[in-house]
């Protein structure tokens, strides 16, 4: 699995962080920046990884900024994909297992980096459980095509 990863200043440290768990783990990722903690705008960052992920240069993604919110939100500005801000493991596996999420958004200010991990850890682990998710999944991708401008 080749995950792509992204953050703003407020979640640059995080990255890093969650960049070492992802060698440790053997696991191939794509770093999109931001490279510092200098203060840069979200939205570029989560745009490039919704894309990398939707045009299949990464089977997931991660994405980071302060609280995770304006992150999250730009991500899933993007059609057909499904980014789901979570705090906790549970949300994390069932972001996957229902949802389908692609990619996972955290808050740098809101998580500390031992959850952080654990987060990460379950969300790349959980698999689609599809079924009546499927359908539900479905109907996500209706809205999107009816109020396309
Ligand atoms: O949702 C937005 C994110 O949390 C940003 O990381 C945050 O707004 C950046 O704030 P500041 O420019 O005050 O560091």
């Amino acid at each position: 699995m080749k995950v792509g990863i992204g953050s703003d200043h407020g979640g640059y440290e995080l990255k890093e962080y969650i960049k070492g768990f992802l060698e440790e783990e053997g696991i191939e990722y794509i770093d999109y920046g931001t490279n510092s903690s200098e203060s840069v705008d979200y939205p570029e960052f989560g745009e490039k990884v919704a894309l990398a992920v939707k045009n299949g240069e990464c089977d997931r993604g991660i994405v980071i900024c302060g609280t995770g919110i304006g992150i999250s939100i730009s991500c899933n500005k993007v059609a057909g994909i499904r980014c789901a801000l979570c705090g906790d493991t549970y949300s994390a596996k069932m972001s996957v297992e229902h949802n389908n999420a692609q990619v996972l958004a955290l808050g740098g200010r809101v998580v500390g980096k031992d959850l952080a991990l654990e987060i990460v850890s379950t969300w790349l682990s959980a698999r689609f459980q599809g079924g009546r998710h499927e359908r539900r999944v479905n109907k996500i991708s209706d809205i999107e095509t009816k109020y396309m401008l």
